[in-house]
């Protein structure tokens, strides 16, 4: 079975479920939200990255490339990922750090051995690992299924970091081995989540009533993105619909904007378009928890 591209695994993650996780971060997503803090793992392929502030122009990058894919302007060093076969090499000459891949195959095996390394931790604190990305479900099937028993069989508790965005079948085929879905629901109207994450939300929507009828469990996140959906509008519109199906009656969590990922954007060569976005106040994002809070639903601020 082909082996998975991942971008981290992070450890002693505390925000992605119950108590202390391992959070693994796989590449590939099928939306392209304007405000992804992870913008390294929205394609499918590795992804080159340049670190402008490291580089200090030595040039070895471009001596050291045996396709010839990089060529320095001056003091800047120019990539074409047409040349680029990805061997790596101008990483190990690079004696700044300036240059790495986004993304490193893991075979399922892999996958579960550096999980397994912190089972204490999960044991102490109702713990377990989070499968997350970019969007876990989009990725092989029978990979995923394999990683997932394999951990669930070790008694490690699997959460599944979605938005949503992937065939049914690809999260039915999970229910089994999920403790926990954390279900991203961004926005409401259905033109403007079009506009800012490339496809409307009716499939979100969608699975998400069939994900609440199968009787899994499902946290409901909510990124609050200041100038997008922190309007009482979209709140109340979130809450009707999931009262109107009865979803996400154990958690919602609002999730404040924030931009520490804008830098991955230009190591990667593209441009943040989220500049004019803010982060709620601490006062609107408690607005918007009372909202939750009087509708009865349980919510807390954060991950
Ligand atoms: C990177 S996503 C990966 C999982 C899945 N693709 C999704 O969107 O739910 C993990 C979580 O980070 C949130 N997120 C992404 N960018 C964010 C930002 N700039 N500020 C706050 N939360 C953000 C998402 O809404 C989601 O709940
Ligand atoms: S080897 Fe590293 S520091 Fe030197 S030019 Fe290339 S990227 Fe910059
Ligand atoms: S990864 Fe290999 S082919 Fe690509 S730029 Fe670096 S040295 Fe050249
Ligand atoms: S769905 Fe998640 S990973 Fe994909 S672009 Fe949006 S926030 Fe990023």
């Amino acid at each position: 079975m082909k082996a998975q591209l991942v971008t981290d695994i992070q450890k002693y993650s505390i925000h992605d479920g119950e108590g202390i996780r391992t959070t693994i971060f796989f590449k590939g997503c099928p939306l392209s939200c304007v405000w992804c803090h992870n913008p390294e793992t929205q394609e499918y392929r590795q992804q080159f990255m340049w670190n402008q502030e490291k580089c200090t122009g030595c040039g070895e990058c471009a001596a050291a490339c045996p396709g010839g894919a990089v060529f320095m302007e001056g003091p800047r060093p120019v990539t074409d990922p047409e040349k680029c076969s990805v061997c790596h090499t101008c990483e190990e000459y690079c004696l700044q750090n300036a240059r790495e891949f986004a993304g490193r195959e893991y075979t399922v095996e892999e996958l579960v051995r550096e999980a397994l390394k912190d089972q204490p931790f999960y044991e102490q604190s109702h713990g377990g690992v989070t499968l997350s990305g970019g969007e876990v479900l989009a990725r092989d099937k029978e990979f995923l299924e394999q990683l997932m028993r394999g951990l669930t069989e070790r008694g490690i508790r699997v959460n599944v970091d979605t938005c949503g965005y992937v065939p049914w079948e690809n999260i039915e085929s999970v229910i089994p081995y999920t403790d926990t879905f954390l279900y991203d629901i961004k926005l409401m109207d259905s033109g403007l989540h079009e506009k800012m994450t490339g496809a409307g939300n009716e499939r979100i929507l969608d699975n998400l009533v069939k994900l609440s009828k199968s009787g899994a469990a499902v946290w409901i996140r909510i990124p609050v993105v200041g100038g997008v959906n922190d309007t009482d509008r979209n709140m109340k519109e979130t809450l009707d619909f999931l009262d109107a199906h009865s979803i996400g009656q154990k958690w919602i969590h609002l999730l404040p904007y924030h931009n520490t990922g804008s830098g991955k954007y230009s190591r990667l060569g593209q441009e943040y378009r989220g500049r004019d976005f803010t982060t709620p106040s601490k006062e609107r994002m408690q607005e918007l928890l009372d909202m939750c809070l009087k509708r009865g639903f349980q919510a807390r601020i954060g991950g």
